[in-house]
């Protein structure tokens, strides 16, 4: 039975969770009304992820878009007892609608590795379906945020760019490929080996995503352990194939999704607290850059109300970290110039 006493302990709890959540950028009674939207709403990444941005107290409007069933996901998310509205739309006539007052749209939208396969082998069919969509968020929404998960990122970034300079909408403080996934899985790979816990941990993510353009830079992890020169050498590694293990233990069934829908909400959340005004939001993305000589790299942003406030540098790197740059550049140099010509072609 629940006596008086408990609940009003409960209400307590319930006040100080709500004025936690207020200054972590979450206060019901100030938070703006936001319009998420997801492309690719019924697939892998797209079920789960739509999930995760029902739960987001941010969100005000929850749109989820795909080519077919969207429908289904949409009734089934919608019943989820959160702030938001959620509503599904199916086919390409129906895209506008999905997209028109968008604050965020998030783009896992394409096909995934199977075993065997590259990133770089889904240009083909991904880069095709990031164009149109594109295309498309030039008109209907040329002011929101662009969170691109659709492979290769290396090239579906500069596509984006591209189609949104030829539309005149182009900002590049507003298109983030999203490489999330590849810091989440540097801190539990670093938390396991530095035997930290990995709540506290946090590892900077540099370069790209794919293979050795994705490089973490453990000289700059904290809680800070002294891991044998070997171990780091194996945990970049692991890292770097962190995509490729999830794509062979699910042999043939697709690429991680569960892990990236966490990945790419975590990403959205940052965006949208940015938007909303939350001081000092830093994430690793791949964004336009100076910070190389390569046109796009991922490296720490700082996210504001415009999206990018600043793109920050990569701090002090150790030599074997630097020879990973090195290395890294004539392959991210090539997806990059790769996707800027099949946007122009
Ligand atoms: N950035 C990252 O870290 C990361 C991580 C994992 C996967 N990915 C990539 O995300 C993409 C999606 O992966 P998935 O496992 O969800 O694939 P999936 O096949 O399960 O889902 C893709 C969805 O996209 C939809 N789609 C196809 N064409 C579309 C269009 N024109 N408009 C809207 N929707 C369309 C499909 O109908 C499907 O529902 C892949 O390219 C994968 O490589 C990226
Ligand atoms: O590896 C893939 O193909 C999907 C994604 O890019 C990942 O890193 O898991």
């Amino acid at each position: 039975m629940i006596k008086p006493s408990m609940l009003g302990s409960l209400r307590s709890a319930v006040s100080r969770g709500s004025s936690h959540l207020a200054r972590r950028g979450y206060s019901s009674d100030s938070t703006p009304e936001r319009k998420v939207v997801v492309l690719g709403a019924a697939g892998g990444i797209g079920q789960p992820l739509s999930l995760l941005m029902k739960l987001n107290p941010l969100v005000s409007s929850l749109s989820l878009y795909d080519i077919a069933g969207t429908p289904g996901v949409a009734a089934d998310v919608s019943h989820v007892n959160t702030r938001s509205e959620v509503v599904g739309y199916q086919g390409e006539g129906e895209l506008g609608k999905a997209l028109e007052g968008a604050d965020v749209v998030i783009i896992p939208a394409g096909v995934p590795r199977k075993p065997g396969m590259t990133r770089d082998d889904l240009f083909n069919i991904n880069a095709g379906i990031v164009k149109s969509l594109c295309t498309a968020i030039s008109k209907y929404c040329p002011k929101a945020l662009v969170n691109m998960i659709s492979n290769p990122v290396n090239s579906t970034v500069p596509i984006a760019a591209e189609v949104f300079k030829k539309a005149g909408t182009y900002d590049e403080k507003r298109l983030f490929g999203v490489t999330t996934l590849d810091v989440v899985r540097a801190k539990t790979f670093y938390a396991g080996k530095a035997k930290v816990p990995v709540a506290e941990v946090n590892v900077p993510v540099v370069g790209g995503h794919a293979g050795i353009t994705i490089l973490p830079l453990f000289s700059q992890a904290t809680p800070q352990a002294n891991l044998d020169h070997d171990v780091i050498v194996a945990l970049t590694k692991r890292t770097q194939d962190g995509g490729t293990e999830v794509v062979e233990a699910k042999a043939g069934k697709g690429s991680a999704t569960l892990s990236m829908a966490y990945a790419g909400a975590l990403f959205a959340d940052a965006c949208l607290k940015g938007l909303n005004g939350v001081p000092d939001v830093v994430e690793c993305s791949f964004v336009q850059s100076n910070v190389t000589e390569l046109p796009f790299f991922a490296s720490k942003v700082r996210l504001g109300k415009n999206g990018v406030e600043e793109v920050l540098g990569l701090g002090s790197l150790s030599d074997f970290e630097k020879e990973g740059l090195e290395k890294l550049k004539p392959e991210l140099l090539s997806s990059i110039e790769k996707g800027i010509k099949f946007a122009n072609q």
